[in-house]
Parts: structure tokens; C-alpha cells; sequence
């Protein structure tokens, strides 16, 4: 496997080995279907022979003398009856060959989507997106283009070929060396291209899809680059990622056009070479001119397939290194497997955990933490103590390195997500508001509520907004169209919440990015949410944790502390130094 697989480089990508035995392995899915091509093609190709064979026999029929009409007319009929089997053969091999690339395109398809859908979420949150769509439009539709169009092409085209030489040889072995001591030209310079070929296809693909990500990076950060006067920098950023994509597509270009003429002028070389020898053998009554004739019009033929195996000889190099790079999806980590465990209760423990950031050092060092049934728990520490982190854990979306995080007695990052969402939810500042109608963006925290069950939902967290809406429940949502303002999204987000009915509510900065006046909005909204649930709440503001019925000091990745504010502040540890910073009474820290 080449190349790393996350954290901001690009992601893996199959090596030759691997992506040969994936390709195998889709063969071997459409085994049958592939045999009957083979076998149809070898059909047409050998009915395809007979027309040769049978024109020298014709050409030995006259040179014998005028007796041999009725003979003549016989093969005549007999080439007739031969090129029309030739067509109906190669045209029941076509519709096979379209069949199985479509097949196989499909496969490929679906096989990225499920890879995608079947990632860990955390997996998911750190890949470079860019790559991801380069791969996710570019490669599948390289890969789905190839098979079902140069992939069959270029097998019935090595058929053609083989048959081809074969029946050149039966007729005569001389000749048919000479046919294949004039293909030489072609051999020595496909290998010169295809040693080049993988990497230089390789190298094009990561020259996209870094292209895409710094399109992806600047779109996305639009807003950040315009408050920042970024624009220069992103335009020699987007400059350089499109210089390089121009290099490594000239590179490619350079491959293909040493290989193409090389191809055109090796076709006739076979050919003169026969006609010499052929002459020659002739002339001292070794062969007969039926056999020459024969043996030319058979490498005439030749130039059939290998016409489309110049083609999309490039096609195909470039459909291996699409392959490989989607192979390279297959190693990333897979979601967690499911338990089927039924959590007991609601109480929420974690006890000895440990966790890291892909391969980096410890970040939380063996955390212990009981949450009480119906509790508002805050958890307060400076930046970087890890309080996020432990809720991520503490909402299945991280797994711990070792160390538990259950609720009910089920680790909660193996509940599968129907479940899991009805137990715990993390919300925070981040929302996604699909593009899709209101209603579709709600059933996604219950597939099953009915219309009054969504409006109740809307309207528990005093989204009025949508009463405004030209189609209710039906608008479709997006940029364009209708857009919804952060906090409008924040409480589509609280809505679903609502919906999904969870016992446990785990809110990390989920008003941090907004405005004054929405985060009041918000905030109220939250406050009936919240009604009768659990409340794990990561506090950057201690008022928070003042009203709060325990509080969780977390320093340098454990819990120091934890208690009532009362007690916690009266016993003039780590809490009661921020508390006391945090009105003043000495320098704020940053928390
Ligand atoms: N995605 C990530 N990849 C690598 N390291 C990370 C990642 N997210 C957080 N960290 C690191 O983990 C440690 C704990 O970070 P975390 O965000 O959990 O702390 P925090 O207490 O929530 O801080 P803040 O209040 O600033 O959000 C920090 O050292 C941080 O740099």
C-alpha cells in the first residue's frame, strides 16, 4: 500500500499486486458471463478466419484454370456463409461484452458508496475531502467507462489477435514468424510505456485530486479567506496545484505519443515482410500464391485488433491507476462491529480510559467518570484538557484505545446508530443541513414520525421561522434556494434531537458561533430539549457550571475533580482557581 492514509495527506492507494487481485476478484463475480464472451469471440474470430482461407483457395482455383467454376462459386458461397456467421457471433459477443462491463461498472459503484457509507465516522471527519470527491467522480467513472466499454474491447481484441497469429502459423510457420519478428516493434514499445504508465496515471490522479482539494479548501473557507485577505495566497496555492496537474498531464501526453506511431508504422512491417518471404517462396514452388495471399490478408486483419488495443491501451493504464486508488478505499478503518446488546439502563460509566489522535501521543490518560441517571453534569477544564475529546467518546463517535465508555453496561461506540441514537447524542457547534425538503432533514433522527409528530418537534424548539416557509414541511433547503441562518440550522439540529428522544444530551459549544441575539434564541430552545433528559454539558463559560448538579474538573486528559460547585469551590482546588479566574479575582485562563 503507497501512501498514508489520513490526517490531511491524501488517501491510500492499492499497489500493483493488490489492485490485480481486486480485479481478479471482479472477474471472478461474473465468471460465467466472462467465459461465454471468451468463448463467442473465439467464435467469431475463427468464423472471421474461414474468409482468408477460403479467398486463397479461390486464388488457387483460378490459377489452376478456367474448369473450376462450380468450385469457385462453392467457396464464394461458403465466404458468404462465413462472414454473416462472423457478424452474428461477433454481435451476440458484443451485447455480452456491454453486459459485463455494465456489470462490473455498477459493481464498482456500489462497492465505493459501501465503502464510504461503511467507514468509521471518525474516519470520515479526517479524510481530505477533495481526494475523496476526485476519486469519488473521476476514478469511479474512469473505472465504470473502462468497463464497460475498453475492458471488453481489448479482450475480444487479444482473442482476435491470438487466433489471428495462430492461423497465420497453420498456413505457414515461416511466414508466420515473419509476422511475428515484424510485431517486435510493437512489443519493445508497448513495454517502455507500460513501465511508465502506472505512475505517470498515478501521479495525474494526485495532481486531481490535490487540485480539488485546494478548490474544496478555498470554497469551503471562503468566508475565513476574505476576512483574512487570504485571496493571493489561495490563487498561488490554486496556481500551483493546476501546474502540477498540467505537468503530470503532459507527462502522460508524452507516453502516448511516442507509443502511437510507433503502432501505426509496426502494422505494415508484418505484412511487407510476408509479401518478401512470400515472393520468394513462391517463385521456387515451395508455396502456393493461395497461402500468401492467405497469410497477408490474415495480418491485414491483425490490424483490427491492434487498432483497438492502441486505443485504449492508454485507457486501460489510466483505468488501473483509478483502480488502484479506489482499492486503496479497502484499508481504511471499517465501522466498529455492532452490538446486539440491549443497554440495561440509562447510567453512562467510563472507567480507565485511554485515547489518541491517529497514531499520536495520549490525550486522555485513564479517565474515570460516573454519570448519574437525569444528572446535569458539566465539564470544565482550560483549552486542550481534553474535555472534547471525552465527549466524542462518551458519544460513540470515537472509540476508546483502551479503557471503556458504556451505557447500560453496552459500549456505547459498538450500539449500532438507530440505537445509539435514542441513548446518547453529541450536539455542537458543527450541523448538517442536508440538501433536501425540511421534512427529509428530520426523519433522518426518526424514519418512522408522522407530520404532527415533526411539527411538534419544530415546534418544541421555537423554530417559528418555518411557518414562513413557501411549501411547510416540503421546502427544499439549500444554498440557492432556502438557505437557514446558523441558528436556524442549530435548531433543525436540536429538533431532530427532539425526534431521536435520546436519554442523554452531550452539548459541546453548541451556541459558541453564534450571534447574541440566535444564541438567547437557541439557548431557549435548548432548555426545553433538555427537559428530563441527562445534560452532559462541556462548559467554556462557569455559569454554566455553577447551575450545574456536579461538575468534572479535566486537566492534562484526566478528571482531577469532581463535585458540587459548592464544595468544589469550598475545598480550593483546581476548580476553584477557575472559578475564582473566571469572575475576576485573579487572571482569567482560557477555558
Ligand atoms: N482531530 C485531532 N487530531 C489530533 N489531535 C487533536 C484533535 N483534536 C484534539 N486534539 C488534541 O487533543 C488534545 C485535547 O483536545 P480537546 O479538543 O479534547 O480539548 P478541549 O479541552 O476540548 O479544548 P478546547 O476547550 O480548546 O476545545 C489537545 O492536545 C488537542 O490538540
Amino acid at each position: 500500500m503507497s501512501g498514508a492514509a489520513l490526517a490531511g495527506d491524501l488517501l491510500p492507494t492499492a499497489s500493483p499486486a493488490e489492485a490485480r487481485r481486486a480485479a481478479f476478484g471482479l472477474i471472478r463475480r461474473e465468471k460465467g458471463p466472462f467465459s461465454s464472451i471468451l468463448l463467442f469471440n473465439s467464435l467469431a474470430t475463427v468464423a472471421g478466419l474461414a474468409g482468408p482461407w477460403l479467398f486463397g483457395r479461390i486464388v488457387n482455383a483460378i490459377e489452376a484454370g478456367a474448369g473450376n467454376v462450380h468450385q469457385i462459386d462453392r467457396l464464394a458461397v461458403l465466404l458468404v456463409v462465413f462472414a454473416l456467421l462472423q457478424i452474428t457471433l461477433t454481435r451476440y459477443a458484443r451485447y455480452l461484452s456491454a453486459r459485463f462491463g455494465e456489470r462490473i461498472s455498477a459493481h464498482v459503484r456500489e462497492q465505493f458508496l459501501a465503502r464510504i457509507l461503511g467507514l468509521e465516522p471518525a474516519t470520515v471527519e479526517r479524510v481530505v475531502i477533495g481526494d475523496l470527491t476526485a476519486r469519488g467522480a473521476g476514478d469511479v467513472r474512469n473505472v465504470a467507462m473502462t468497463m464497460s466499454s475498453a475492458a471488453p474491447d481489448v479482450l475480444v481484441a487479444t482473442v482476435q489477435a491470438l487466433l489471428i497469429l495462430t492461423a497465420v502459423f497453420l498456413v505457414d510457420p515461416l511466414l508466420g514468424t515473419c509476422g511475428v519478428v515484424g510485431l517486435l516493434g510493437i512489443v519493445v514499445a508497448t513495454r517502455w510505456y507500460l513501465k511508465r504508465a502506472r505512475s505517470a496515471y498515478l501521479d495525474l490522479g494526485d495532481a486531481n485530486s490535490a487540485l480539488a482539494e485546494e478548490l474544496v479548501a478555498t470554497v469551503s473557507g471562503a468566508r475565513t479567506v476574505e476576512a483574512l485577505s487570504l485571496e493571493q495566497r489561495r490563487l498561488e496555492a490554486t496556481d500551483a496545484a493546476i501546474e502540477r496537474a498540467r505537468r503530470s498531464r503532459l507527462r502522460t501526453l508524452t507516453l502516448r505519443t511516442v507509443l502511437y506511431p510507433t503502432i501505426d508504422i509496426s502494422y505494415f512491417i508484418p505484412i511487407a515482410g510476408v509479401l518478401l518471404v512470400g515472393a520468394a517462396l513462391y517463385e521456387h514452388g515451395v508455396l502456393s500464391l493461395g497461402a500468401v495471399v492467405t497469410c497477408v490478408l490474415y495480418l491485414r486483419q491483425l490490424a483490427g485488433p491492434l487498432e483497438t488495443m492502441e486505443i485504449w491501451i492508454d485507457q486501460l493504464q489510466s483505468c488501473a491507476a483509478s483502480f488502484a486508488r479506489l482499492e486503496g478505499l479497502s484499508t481504511l478503518p471499517r465501522s466498529r462491529p455492532t452490538s446486539t446488546d440491549v443497554p440495561a439502563d440509562d447510567r453512562i460509566e467510563v472507567l480507565d480510559v485511554h485515547y489518541a489522535y491517529d497514531g499520536g501521543p495520549d490525550v486522555l490518560h485513564g479517565v474515570n467518570l460516573t454519570v448519574r441517571s437525569g444528572e446535569r453534569l458539566a465539564i470544565v477544564g482550560r483549552s486542550g484538557a481534553g474535555k472534547s475529546t471525552l465527549g466524542r467518546l462518551l458519544a460513540g463517535i470515537d472509540t476508546p484505545l483502551s479503557g471503556s465508555v458504556t451505557v447500560g453496561g453496552v459500549p456505547v461506540a459498538a450500539l449500532p446508530p438507530e440505537q445509539l441514537r435514542r441513548q446518547i447524542i453529541l450536539v455542537t457547534q458543527e450541523h448538517h443541513v442536508l440538501q433536501a425538503s425540511v421534512r427529509e432533514n428530520l426523519l433522518i433522527a426518526k424514519p418512522s414520525a408522522s407530520d404532527d409528530e415533526l411539527c411538534a418537534a419544530i415546534a418544541a424548539v421555537g423554530a417559528r421561522w418555518l411557518d414562513d416557509l413557501p411549501d411547510g414541511l416540503d421546502t427544499e433547503l439549500s444554498p440557492t434556494r432556502h438557505r437557514l441562518d446558523a441558528g436556524q440550522a442549530q435548531q433543525i439540529a436540536l429538533a431532530r434531537v427532539v425526534l431521536a428522544d435520546p436519554h442523554t444530551v452531550i452539548l459541546d459549544e453548541a451556541t459558541a458561533l453564534l450571534d447574541p441575539t440566535t444564541a438567547r434564541d437557541v439557548e431557549r430552545a435548548l432548555s426545553s430539549v433538555l427537559k428530563g433528559r441527562t445534560v452532559l454539558a462541556i462548559a467554556h463559560r462557569l455559569h454554566t457550571a455553577h447551575d450545574a448538579d456536579r461538575v468534572a474538573v479535566m486537566e492534562g486528559g484526566r478528571v482531577l475533580e469532581i463535585g458540587r460547585h459548592d464544595d468544589l469551590v469550598a475545598s480550593g482546588g483546581a476548580y476553584a482557581d477557575l472559578w475564582h479566574s473566571w469572575h475576576g479575582d485573579r487572571p482569567r485562563p482560557s477555558v
